[in-house]
């Protein structure tokens, strides 16, 4: 990679050189071309993403190389050199393209560009609707490839036009010198209306379409990131697993947006700044490659150039290292910003709690002991702003007049006239500008890498989940027997230690079963098992073909939104009418729910627990399984209203098998068989059927 990069800038400063030197066209332009074809062939081996801006780079070259070739022929009128030293744009290209080549080398590069090219890559059919073309049908990536390629020349055009713009500004002022009234407005009118018409319009084109290219790209890795994420209940088993992904949710919300619009910021401007900085260095070293050293006669080929480069480099290093500590201190901010927030949704969450505790004091103190952080933090941001405007503030003045000041010896003596000396002051500040962008990115990047980081061990982690899955795992089968038979399985831990083991068990369709056993038997985790959420472990699980399960835990999930949604879950919006949820309600004993439908509110904070339970009991009256198990799901009732919830269960889901975990001894009343988790010779506990052990007996 250091070689690539290496033998990259050397070929690009060797072609710069034999430029500035004032090689002739015949030399650079066939030079140029074929370090651009070398270009383009290694491209092949490139990322999508960096491939396109290659493509790209090589289209508008040859382009220029034939304007130029035509230009130096007499084929065209015009007088494209006066403005583009010869050959510096096809130079630039080139020197860039190998830039590329060296970056997509460095591998890090080449893992972002991986989830970049997961968009641009794409086969996913799309369609686009395309001003006066209507809607054009083509793969998603094959779009966003378009909007980038149409984007990278769209910013090559505004180099072209800002480099037009400078030497409108040498033109209007040598007019102003010369007292030459009909060509200063000629410029006025005729140059600069039209340029700033194009300008707007490129501007506004450029915003538009970055934007649209943005979201386009952000809507596909979020589609594919939930979908990878919620796909084969890999969220729940990648939580299960470790590895790492913490808060996902940040990692899919935050994340994927910085990076989708850091990646497009920091490549567009680079090369931006890239074709920025060749051109109006191009340009200051033509306005003093015969200089000398003001006061001597040593000559000094391109002085303003050193100049520029050296008060920039200088300039932009002082406000680095004043401005350094900043980073630290914003950081600081977000986090003490952040946990200040928690401590605030956390207090909302637990109110009840410390409203019985009378902690109002407390929560006070700590809340203003982090606040108190806050401000704190802020402090010493305004101290460090305070350095660096004072720095700031006198450099921008400076930079009115330094190139002024570099300049007028140089007009006083007649070597370069006012528009000359106009133009240098806006080369000057663009040489500057680029070169500052340069060493800021390289902050941004630091957090870019941190956001790519996060997306990357994201990606392992769901990798990860489906490497375990490939290997050994509890087996769902379905069969055609109508019961559910467990053969030869032992679950276990996600760390891989057995925790229960099951030969021959089975429960029969129609005969509800009651499951007990110690606590921490894997009575929950052999149901999670059956239910196809829980691989750990080895064996089969026979499910009667075609045949639906519901599973309810001890504690139901209510999503948030209206209790109509919370008791469709997860039914989606209009599969139940409203006369079978009010039925359903009403029969899970919940009737005061009834006219409640449409309330949006935090169903899971205001309902009492055992209330939450009949909700979920409402639910499966919808939803009319096959196979129901309850997990302690009617633990939080009294125990005539779970006889009751029980019996009416029995009443509206006849052809329903319910199979329960429980603690209670009234629970036994309600089914026609008990099986028992008992420990084992071996350690591990074993579901017992107890009429067969006591028959056995
Ligand atoms: N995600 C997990 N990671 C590690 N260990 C787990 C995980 N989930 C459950 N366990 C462990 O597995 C064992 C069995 O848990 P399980 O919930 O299946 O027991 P249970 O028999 O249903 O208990 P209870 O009657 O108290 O509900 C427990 O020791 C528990 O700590």
């Amino acid at each position: 990679m250091v070689k690539a990069s290496l033998a990259a800038g050397l070929l690009g400063l060797a072609l710069f050189a034999i430029q500035m030197g004032g090689a002739p066209l015949s030399i650079l332009l066939p030079l140029s071309l074929i370090g651009l074809a070398g270009a383009l062939f290694l491209s092949r081996s490139m990322p999508k993403f960096l491939k396109v801006f290659v493509s790209v780079l090589a289209v508008v070259e040859v382009i220029l190389a034939a304007l130029l070739l035509a230009d130096a022929f007499g084929l065209i009128t015009g007088d494209l050199d006066a403005y583009v030293p010869p050959a510096s744009m096809p130079v630039g290209a080139t020197i860039f393209a190998f830039v590329i080549y060296g970056v997509s080398r460095i591998p890090v590069i080449g893992k972002i560009m991986g989830i970049a090219d997961r968009y641009f890559d794409s086969t996913a059919p799309s369609v686009i609707n395309v001003p006066l073309l209507g809607p054009v049908r083509a793969s998603e990536g094959t779009i966003g490839t378009a909007f980038l390629a149409f984007l990278i020349l769209i910013n090559l055009g505004q180099v072209a036009l800002s480099v037009r713009f400078n030497f409108f500004s040498r033109d209007m002022f040598n007019a102003l010198q010369g007292k030459d009234g009909p060509a200063f407005w000629y410029q006025l009118l005729w140059i600069f209306v039209p340029l700033a018409g194009i300008y707007i319009s490129v501007a506004l084109v450029e915003i538009v379409s970055q934007y649209v290219l943005r979201i386009r790209w952000r809507t596909f890795l979020n589609g594919l990131y939930v979908r990878e994420w919620l796909g084969d209940g890999t969220h729940y088993r990648m939580q299960l697993v470790g590895g790492g992904a913490d808060n996902p949710d940040q990692r899919i919300a935050d994340d994927l947006r910085s990076y989708v619009d850091q990646t497009y910021t920091l490549s567009i401007g680079l090369m931006n700044q890239s074709a920025t900085l060749v051109s109006f260095i191009a340009i200051l070293w033509a306005l003093s490659r015969d200089f000398t050293l003001p006061g001597t006669d040593i000559p000094v080929p391109g002085l303003l150039v050193w100049v520029a480069i050296l008060y920039a480099l200088v300039g932009t290093w002082l406000t680095h290292v004043i401005g350094r500590p900043l980073i630290g201190l914003y950081f600081q901010q977000e986090r003490v910003e952040a946990d200040y927030r928690f401590s605030l949704a956390r207090l909302r969450e637990y109110t009840e709690q410390v409203a019985l505790l009378d902690g109002e004091e407390a929560e006070k103190q700590a809340l203003s002991r982090r606040f108190g952080m806050i401000v704190n933090n802020f402090m010493r941001i305004v101290g460090r702003v305070m350095n660096l405007t004072i720095f700031q503030a006198a450099y921008f003045q400076a930079n009115v007049v330094v190139p002024y000041i570099l300049t007028a010896p140089y007009y006083f003596i007649d070597k370069i006239t006012l528009g000359q000396m106009q133009q240098t002051v806006g080369a000057f500040s663009s040489v500057q500008g680029a070169l500052d962008f340069f060493i800021t990115s390289y902050s941004t990047i630091a957090s870019y890498k941190a956001v790519v980081d996060r997306l990357l061990t994201f990606e392992a982690s769901i990798e990860n989940v489906r490497r375990r899955d490939a290997g050994e795992h509890v087996e769902l089968v379905p069969s055609t027997d109508s019961d559910l038979k467990v053969n030869d399985l032992t679950v276990a831990l996600p760390e891989g230690r057995a925790l229960m083991r099951a030969d021959d068990v089975a429960f029969r369709q129609g005969e509800t079963t009651l499951l007990t056993g110690p606590s921490g038997s894997g009575k929950s985790t052999l149901f999670r098992a059956i239910s196809g959420i829980w691989p750990f472990g080895e064996g089969q699980i026979q499910i009667p073909k075609g045949q639906s399960m519901m599973l309810l835990p001890q504690r139901p999930y209510i999503p948030m939104g209206s209790l109509r949604a919370a008791v469709t879950y997860p039914g989606m919006h209009g599969v139940y009418d409203d006369a079978a949820i009010k039925d359903a309600l009403r029969a899970a004993k919940l009737p005061a729910l009834v006219d409640k439908l449409d309330e949006e509110r935090a169903w899971a904070q205001t309902l009492s627990l055992g209330e939450q339970q009949r909700l979920a009991i409402a639910r499966t009256l919808l939803a009319r399984p096959d196979w129901l198990f309850l997990d302690e799901a009617t633990a939080a009732l009294d125990e005539p209203t779970e006889a009751e919830i029980y019996e009416m269960l029995k009443a509206k889901l006849p052809d329903t098998t319910i199979v329960s975990i429980g603690h209670r001894s009234t629970l036994a009343a309600f089914h026609d068989r008990r099986v028992d988790m008992q420990k084992q010779e071996d350690g591990l506990f074993a579901p017992v059927d107890t009429r067969q052990a006591e028959a056995a007996a």
